[in-house]
């Protein structure tokens, strides 16, 4: 396949190049997972870029990134995809480090127009005259932040192109936003902005001949290409729910997926749907992420009481906060990097207001294979200075299954927290949960150490300190806030050396514990910097917040005491 100077080809050669381009894309993503449908849709967008525009001279911004790997492929990275996503691998999404071809980074939607406002000033300022592309789907539109975006680029009109990939499918339909064909010229003149299209995006001579047409335009322009998401997979072609957007390894031939197992964001669907049955003012809220949060269930059993928002995590805290103003009970599924968007609308109106959601905060700690973006580890730290904030996070599904129950049994903002993978199904009865609350384990007969710790670890250490014949206090922090006052002066009492074992950003649960405990406590977690891209056990070990290190801590305390 020749990706090298691409300019030089014929139409039909083009042609060619875009269909061993979705063949490989097809094949490579079969043995490493990734985003496979929004690729396969913009393979003809991307070289009729390239043809015409000359990176990395002229700059492209594909927003959030996941859609960049035909980018990925003109720009000379084609021999990493057997490494894409995995540990000092090829990244999934844009990165400055892997190519000067990347000039802005994402992960999370919605940020590509203010970026490509703030490299056409820059370029402006340094009187240089290359051209800035933002690359935008019809998804990450309807994030806030793109129109607030579109707006400032209306009024300073410098030259920049918008490309706006509209595939009418966010991860899965979209059910928020530009759904019913609100996005078109209106929408984009009105905000002063130049507009060509709609126009096939798979026709790689109209791609080519509009940019060549519009290629040198001074002030903003979008053009607005239609595109069909999972294009030249039939099986991802057909995908309503987002099953085939971010993929794991897959038979090309069948379309079998390897088995996933029962997750914890199932576990927690599962759970509200029983509580649905029993309470009618119970309603679920998703910002675009229903499949990835196990909703689809909710959705089929509760129609009325089920809400796709969009891409917009601010939106959905401020209008479930409100919804809880009238009386309803919502539940807001978001992933805990997602949720840092929503940091205002939790602070000003959840907290402020002492307003019942529940915030079921999704892949909660590493996430492994997104990387730096989509790690869950900073959540904590970010509600726990909320007044009326109620934190917590469950050990197993029974406990989680229990706070969800108790949630809804109280009237303050109540998040609990649950990590990607997977969890033993259970269907045990409700009961609540004193807030707050936290218990402990005693393993062995003479503890030396207390070992603080959270969710799926608690139980994962019990089971190593057994297997290690090694004799310690397991506490179980469920609650981050408020912490269990009781239980923090009774572990003091017992004047044992005490480690906090924490897997998300250092502080998280040492910071509250420091309040009540003055003596030395020797801490484990992630440091002052962000988590790469790598399986979660490799990234465990890395970060030295897996039980091996904690054991190994311990024992050296052990030895230090004897
Ligand atoms: C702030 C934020 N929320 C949610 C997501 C998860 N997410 C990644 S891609 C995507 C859909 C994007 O849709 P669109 O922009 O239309 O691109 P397409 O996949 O259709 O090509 C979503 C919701 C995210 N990356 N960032
Ligand atoms: C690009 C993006 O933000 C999502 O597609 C994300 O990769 C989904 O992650 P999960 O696989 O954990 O649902
Ligand atoms: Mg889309």
């Amino acid at each position: 396949m020749n990706t090298n100077n691409i300019q030089s080809l014929s139409l039909d050669e083009l042609e060619k190049l875009a269909a061993s381009i979705r063949a490989f894309l097809i094949q490579s993503i079969s043995q490493t997972g990734g985003h496979l449908s929004s690729n396969l849709g913009v393979v003809e967008l991307t070289i009729a870029l390239h043809y015409v525009f000359h990176s990395p001279q002229d700059q492209m911004i594909f927003d959030v990134g996941h859609q960049s790997y035909t980018h990925k492929i003109l720009t000379g990275r084609m021999d990493q995809f057997s490494t894409l996503r995995q540990k000092d691998g090829l990244s999934g999404f844009q990165k400055r480090k892997e190519s000067i071809h990347d000039p802005w980074e994402a992960g999370h939607s919605s940020t590509s127009l203010s970026a490509a406002l703030g490299l056409a000033i820059a370029r402006d300022m340094q009187h240089k005259d290359h051209q800035v592309i933002a690359i935008i789907g019809d998804g990450a539109l309807s994030g806030g932040m793109a129109f607030e975006a579109l707006q400032d680029i209306g009024s300073k009109q410098r030259k920049m192109i918008i490309v706006c990939n509209d595939n009418r499918m966010s991860i899965s339909e979209n059910n928020a936003g530009f759904e019913k064909g609100f996005l078109d010229r209106s929408l984009f003149e009105s905000c002063g902005l130049d507009y060509v299209g709609p126009l096939n995006g798979h026709d790689l001579k109209a791609l080519i001949q509009t940019f060549e047409s519009i290629k040198d335009h001074q002030g903003p322009i979008v053009v607005h290409v239609l595109t069909q998401k999972g294009k030249g997979y039939p099986l991802a072609e057909i995908d309503m729910e987002g099953n085939w957007h971010g993929v794991g390894p897959f038979d090309v031939a069948s379309g079998k997926m390897k088995k996933s197992g029962y997750s914890w964001s199932a576990l927690m669907a599962d759970a509200l749907m029983e509580l649905a049955q029993k309470n009618e003012k119970i309603v679920a809220i998703t910002p675009a992420m229903a499949q990835g949060s196990k909703l689809y269930g909710f959705q089929k059993a509760f129609p009325d009481r089920f809400f796709d928002c969009g891409i917009a995590e601010q939106h959905a805290i401020t209008m479930a906060s409100a919804m809880a103003q009238g009386g309803i009970r919502p539940f807001v599924s978001v992933y805990s990097s997602f949720l840092q968007r929503a940091f205002d609308s939790l602070l000003h109106d959840a907290s402020r207001m002492d307003l019942p959601i529940v915030i079921g905060v999704d892949r909660a700690g590493l996430v492994g294979a997104d990387g730096e973006t989509h790690q869950g580890v900073f959540d904590i730290r970010m509600m726990e200075m909320m007044p009326h904030m109620i934190l917590s996070q469950p050990k197993d599904g029974k406990e989680a299954r229990n706070l969800l129950y108790t949630a809804f049994c109280q009237d303050h903002p109540f998040a609990i927290r649950y990590p990607r993978g997977n969890v033993e199904k259970t269907d045990t009865t409700f009961a609540c949960i004193p807030i707050g609350s936290w218990t402990k384990e005693i393993v062995g007969s003479h503890p030396f150490c207390i070992v603080i710790t959270y969710g799926p670890k608690v139980d994962v250490l019990i089971q190593k300190a057994k297997e290690e014949n090694l004799s310690l206090v397991v506490v179980n922090a469920r609650f981050f806030k408020p912490v269990d006052q009781n239980m923090l002066v009774e572990l003091d009492r017992m004047d044992l050396p005490i480690l906090v074992w924490e897997t998300d950003q250092i502080g998280s649960l040492l910071d509250v514990i420091r309040r009540t405990i003055w003596k030395p406590i020797t801490v484990i977690g992630i440091g002052d910097h962000f988590v790469e891209q790598g399986d979660i056990p490799s990234l465990e070990k890395e970060e030295h917040i897996d039980v091996d290190t904690v054991i190994r801590v311990v024992k050296k305390r052990k030895t230090s005491i004897l």
